[in-house]
């Protein structure tokens, strides 16, 4: 396919992106061009988008933005024979490289030669985009776009929540951003009560309760820890799922997670953190799991069950849905003052 498409593009190092015409891509060998139904923003790329530390020393501009996506595929390059054209697709963002040890032992999802899509190479905020075919997850023909876009980080999600038993388990969860909320509905479906959420901003309070949170507590004005112990009979929770990345509110799980409990943790700490772990992990016999990207590809057939189940509450977390990509700034700086849920755009406009 030859011609010109708007896509959101990382053009300078600096903060900020620019909507900008550049050309399809032609797919390559092992590639598949989609045409984007759907795609999401992520945390990540608003990273990308204020030019913090990190994406200083990661991004190579100009580059196109984002990698949470759902399309259908309308080329496929030389070499692809498992993905055809009319293929409706999402997308592990995660390339491996499926010969290190990680990988050899089955564990993609810490290969240590990853690179990302939309991070180390150009993404999906565009009309078209290319998809390594090694990546592409196929999606039933009736599941909305929209939900498809949101797989890779339910992914995310599912991993932090069935790290271990949660169904009829009391329930803590930290930070109630787009993966916390999505950490909410994933909780809910699979039975744990009663579910516990802390959260400072009162817009996220509300959508935490609208996805299905049992209770929600301000840990800027209220102890969390006291706020879990009065509702739990003073035993503290079953589990506790820190999505925050906030190290107060590691310290105050940890604290109201009961003796012998399970934690799992996927928010990710601006610096070191520093609690006392003899007695908030090893006298408490914790069972602690550090969380990254997803298992491939088992958590992929989670979610889609998911998503199919009908169970995941997901519509109160797909707060805005932009037709295009005119709007894109308005986008990033609402998620940015933390006055969103999911942001989908929708890029062919209707
Ligand atoms: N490990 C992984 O593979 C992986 C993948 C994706 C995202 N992440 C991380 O997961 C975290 C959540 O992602 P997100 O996009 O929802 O981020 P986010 O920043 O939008 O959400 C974090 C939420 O935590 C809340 N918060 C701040 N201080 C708090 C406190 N003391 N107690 C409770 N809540 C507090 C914030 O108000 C915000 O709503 C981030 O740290 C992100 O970097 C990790
Ligand atoms: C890159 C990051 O944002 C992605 N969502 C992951 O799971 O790794
Ligand atoms: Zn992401
Ligand atoms: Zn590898």
């Amino acid at each position: 396919m030859e011609g010109k498409m708007p896509a959101i593009v990382k053009t300078k190092p600096a903060y900020g992106a620019e909507l900008v015409e550049v050309d399809i891509p032609k797919p390559g060998p092992g590639e598949v061009l989609i045409k984007v139904l759907a795609t999401s923003i992520c945390g990540t790329d608003l990273h990308i988008y204020e030019w913090n530390e990190w994406a200083q020393s990661r991004i190579k501009t100009p580059q196109i933005m984002g990698h949470e996506v759902a399309g259908e595929v309308v080329e496929v390059g030389p070499g692809v024979d498992t993905i055809q054209v009319g293929d409706y697709i999402s997308a592990e963002t995660h390339i491996v490289c499926g010969k290190c040890y990680a990988c050899k032992h089955n564990r993609y999802h810490v290969c240590q030669n990853t690179k990302i899509f939309g991070v180390d190479m150009d993404g999906v905020f565009a009309e078209y985009a290319i998809v390594p075919a090694q990546n592409a997850w196929k999606n039933p023909k009736n599941m909305p776009p929209e939900y498809a876009s949101l797989q890779e980080p339910l992914g995310n999600a599912v991993d932090t929540v069935l790290a271990g038993p949660i169904v009829g388990r009391s329930t803590f969860i930290t930070g109630a951003g787009p993966l916390g909320l999505l950490g909410i509905a994933v909780a809910k479906a699979a039975g744990a009560y009663p579910v516990i959420v802390s959260e400072p901003s009162e817009f996220r309070r509300k959508l935490a309760k609208k996805v299905g949170a049992d209770y929600v507590v301000n840990p800027f004005e209220e102890d969390p820890v006291k706020f879990v112990m009065d509702i739990t009979d003073g035993a503290g929770v079953e589990v506790f799922l820190e999505f925050s990345g906030a190290p107060k509110a590691l310290e105050q799980g940890l604290q109201a997670v009961t003796p012998g409990g399970r934690v799992s943790l996927l928010g990710l700490f601006p610096r070191e953190v520093t609690f006392d772990v003899n007695n908030l992990v090893i006298f408490k016999a914790l069972e602690v799991h550090g969380i990254t990207g997803r298992h491939l590809w088992e958590t992929w057939y989670t979610v889609s069950s998911l998503i199919q189940s009908g169970k995941l509450n997901l519509d109160p977390i797909i707060t805005h849905k932009y037709n295009g990509f005119d709007k894109f700034e308005e986008a990033f700086e609402l998620m940015r003052a933390g006055k969103t849920g999911k942001v989908v755009f929708f890029p062919h406009k209707k």
